[in-house]
């Protein structure tokens, strides 16, 4: 399927954020049919969520594992192999070469595809400083790219901010997946590089991952509605 190809409601990932595998098959059974792709993340996997991933999958949903692996060459490449197994769409890695190349590795010919997360959507210019880089925050996302699409991962994480730069480096090759999504009027948090989901879209993002605005919100599932309907405003569909 090309990126121009996905439905409008399946480019929503909400993240479950959640504290245990109780409280996200509550939060799916609120969801229903409306939501089609899930993230699970540090939270819920420390949480013993990782075979919820299995669970989904039997379902019909996708899952995205945010697992941000970060490691020596080896232990990523048998990382990414054990992921491999359990039916996930997406796995993260850190956009480091070695760490994408063990990735790559560990991927071998299987359906799981590899995400470089290029800098964190928490993150500006004076973080990125405070951390020892000397590059920008746009500077260091298109490097990071560049290297990515070398060393073949099939994806990157980025905020809708870097998109429209993205776009012109790796084409419609890779997916473009954003956090840093924040419906107009929601809080933003820690989340320092943000957009609507519309602007987001527009930008060219292929899939907008969203925690907090849906899952704190009273009612979930018409949040997620909300959204897929401005994501398919944007796309005109
Ligand atoms: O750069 C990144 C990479 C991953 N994330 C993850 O996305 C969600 C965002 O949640 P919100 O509640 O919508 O802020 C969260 O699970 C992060 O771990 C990210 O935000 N930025």
């Amino acid at each position: 399927m090309t990126p121009a190809e996905i439905a409008p409601k399946d480019r929503l990932i909400v993240a479950l954020d959640l504290p245990s595998v109780d409280a996200a098959e509550a939060m799916i059974a609120r969801l229903g049919d409306s939501v089609t792709f899930y993230k699970i993340g540090y939270q819920l996997a420390y949480a013993g969520g990782l075979p919820l991933i299995g669970k989904l999958a039997d379902k019909g949903k996708k899952v995205f594992a945010d697992l941000k692996m970060h490691d020596i060459g080896n232990t990523v490449t048998r990382g990414v192999e054990s992921v491999a197994k359990l039916g996930a769409t997406f796995v993260t890695v850190h956009a480091y070469p070695q760490t994408m190349k063990g990735a790559v590795e560990g991927r071998g010919s299987a359906s799981l595809k590899i995400l470089a997360v290029t800098v964190l959507t928490s993150y500006n210019d004076d973080d990125l400083h405070a951390a020892g880089y000397r590059l920008s925050v746009s500077e260091l996302v298109e490097a990071r790219a560049q290297q990515a699409q070398v060393l073949g991962v099939d994806g990157l994480v980025s905020s809708p901010e870097e998109v429209g730069a993205l776009r012109k480096i790796v084409g419609h090759q890779m997916s473009l997946v954003t956090p840093g999504i924040r419906p107009a009027g929601s809080a933003s948090g820690d989340q320092k590089r943000i957009m609507t989901p519309g602007r987001a879209i527009a930008a060219g993002a292929d899939y907008l991952v969203v925690g907090r605005p849906v899952v704190e919100a009273a009612d979930p599932k018409a949040i997620a509605e909300a959204i897929q309907a401005e994501i398919a405003q944007a796309l005109g569909a």
